[in-house]
Order: C-alpha cells, then sequence, then structure tokens
C-alpha cells in the first residue's frame, strides 16, 4: 500500500466520533473511491491521510510504515492533492507557469529551464496549450482551471493524487472529460488515485474499488462495479438510486 489508515479514530474537540475505527488504503496502481453523504467523514479522512490531523487511535502508514507528522518531503513528493473548488484553488496573482511549478519550487525538485520543461509537459499532459503559460487564473472556464489545478499536482510525478470532490462545481460535460482526463493520467503515468466523492457516478466512471462511508464508519467496501450492482446496505441502495443515470462500469 502506498497510503494506508488502519484503524483510525478521530474526534474534533467537543464533537463525536468523526472517524470511527477506518480501514482504508491505496496500493500502487489501484484507483478508490471514497463516497458518502455530506458529514460522513471524507473530508475528515484526507486530513488524516495527508498528515493535517492526528488520529486519536489507529494508525497512518505511508509505504508501510507510520507517517511521520509533519508530512516529511518524499511523502510530500509521492502524495499530491487536487481539491473541489477551481476557483479559490489558484493563485490569482500568479502565471499559469508559476502556479504549476510550485511543487517543484517547494519541494526543490527542479529549477530554470528544467523546471520549465517540466511545466510544459505537465501542461501538455492535461491538454493545454504551451502559450497558456504566461496568462492568469481568471482568463479560464472552471474546467480549465481544474486542468491547471491537476498539472500542479502531477508535475512532481507523484504517485498518488488525492482528488477531493475534483468535479463537483463543473457542469456535466466538463465533469465528464475531466474524469476521463484523470483516467488517462492514471494510465499513462501510472498514478494511483483516491477521490473523494459524494457523487457514485463520478466514483463509477473513475474508480476500479469503492468504499462507502456513513457516519465515520465504512459500511461497504470493494469492487465498484459489485457495489453498484448489488449494493448490500440500505444506506448504500439510497445513494445508487440517488444516482439519475449510471455510466457502464
Ligand atoms: N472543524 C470541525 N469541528 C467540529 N466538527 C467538525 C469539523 N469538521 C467536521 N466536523 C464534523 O465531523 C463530521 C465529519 O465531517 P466531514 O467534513 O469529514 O464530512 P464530509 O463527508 O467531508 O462532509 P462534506 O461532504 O459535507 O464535506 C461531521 O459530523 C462534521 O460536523
Amino acid at each position: 500500500m502506498i497510503l494506508e489508515l488502519r484503524d483510525v479514530s478521530y474526534r474534533y474537540r467537543k464533537g463525536a466520533l468523526a472517524v470511527d475505527g477506518v480501514s482504508l488504503g491505496v496500493a500502487a496502481g489501484q484507483s478508490v473511491g471514497l463516497v458518502g453523504e455530506s458529514g460522513s467523514g471524507k473530508s475528515t479522512i484526507l486530513k488524516l491521510m495527508l498528515g493535517l490531523a492526528r488520529p486519536a487511535s489507529g494508525t497512518v502508514l505511508f509505504d508501510g510504515g507510520e507517517l511521520p507528522l509533519p508530512a516529511p518531503r518524499r511523502f510530500r513528493a509521492a502524495v499530491q492533492t487536487v481539491f473541489q473548488d477551481p476557483y479559490s484553488s489558484l493563485d490569482p496573482r500568479q502565471r499559469v507557469a508559476s502556479i504549476v511549478a510550485e511543487p517543484l519550487r517547494s519541494l526543490g525538485i527542479a529549477r530554470g529551464d528544467r523546471a520549465r520543461a517540466l511545466v510544459a509537459a505537465s501542461l501538455a499532459s492535461v491538454g493545454l496549450d504551451a502559450d497558456m503559460q504566461g496568462r492568469y487564473p481568471h482568463e479560464f472556464s472552471g474546467g480549465q482551471r481544474q486542468r491547471i489545478a491537476i498539472a500542479r499536482a502531477t508535475v512532481c510525478h507523484p504517485r498518488l493524487l488525492l482528488a477531493d470532490e475534483p468535479v463537483s462545481a463543473l457542469d456535466v460535460t466538463t465533469r465528464i472529460q475531466v474524469i476521463d482526463l484523470l483516467a488517462e493520467l492514471r494510465e499513462s503515468q501510472g498514478l494511483s488515485i483516491l477521490m473523494v466523492s459524494h457523487d457514485l457516478s463520478a466514483v463509477a466512471a473513475l474508480c476500479e474499488q469503492t468504499v462507502l462511508l456513513h457516519r465515520g464508519r465504512v459500511v461497504e467496501s470493494g469492487a465498484t462495479a459489485q457495489i453498484l450492482s448489488v449494493p448490500r446496505e440500505e444506506y448504500t441502495r439510497r445513494l445508487v438510486e440517488a444516482v439519475p443515470r449510471l455510466p457502464a462500469v
């Protein structure tokens, strides 16, 4: 496993358990969807996986060893993130080239010509022209902004991408394009993906494995196709029924 939670629990101050004995992991080459209704604990699990919160009990493992906090550089080079809102996640004062180069700078991976070449390659891999590098985020649509965010997250060739509702803020057509792009990067770069979503159809289109959360607990996990075709839990059935039209898995 690249990243794994083992029997992890977490409680916000004065609150009930937001994450209650959760075990899940992403192995090399795997794509996992983390699905659940609002408040089920998805964001908290992402924080725990990123080393941004310390579990009350249980262990977060990176490459089989306990993840030290703060997360070390080798973790940050291996695990990158894409967030839901492509409008707030890109610094409006920076040009695209500088935004995409950020992980190369902060992780000390590359500078100068080498960095420029990596940025150009990363933009090409998400379908953006090299001449867009000098522009600012406000000049782009939501879908293009999410492509820029994905270029930034993959410029340092991470092994695992944690995507937090990456298509929820996009319209339906753009959603499909961004999911297709993530699937393409998974194939071409051998990228593992953990996608958090409340939308089972997005998960069905990208993730072979699904983990279903309800009130901080895992209620189902396994092959996505299996979970969608034979939902065992009433909660899963409700989520499946809430999806208007599922693409073929
Ligand atoms: N900062 C916080 N302080 C106290 N309680 C919190 C905090 N953040 C989340 N919670 C609680 O923890 C539980 C899990 O929330 P979490 O945000 O992880 O769920 P989620 O599945 O990501 O929801 P959403 O889809 O709405 O983002 C909820 O009961 C929530 O109210």
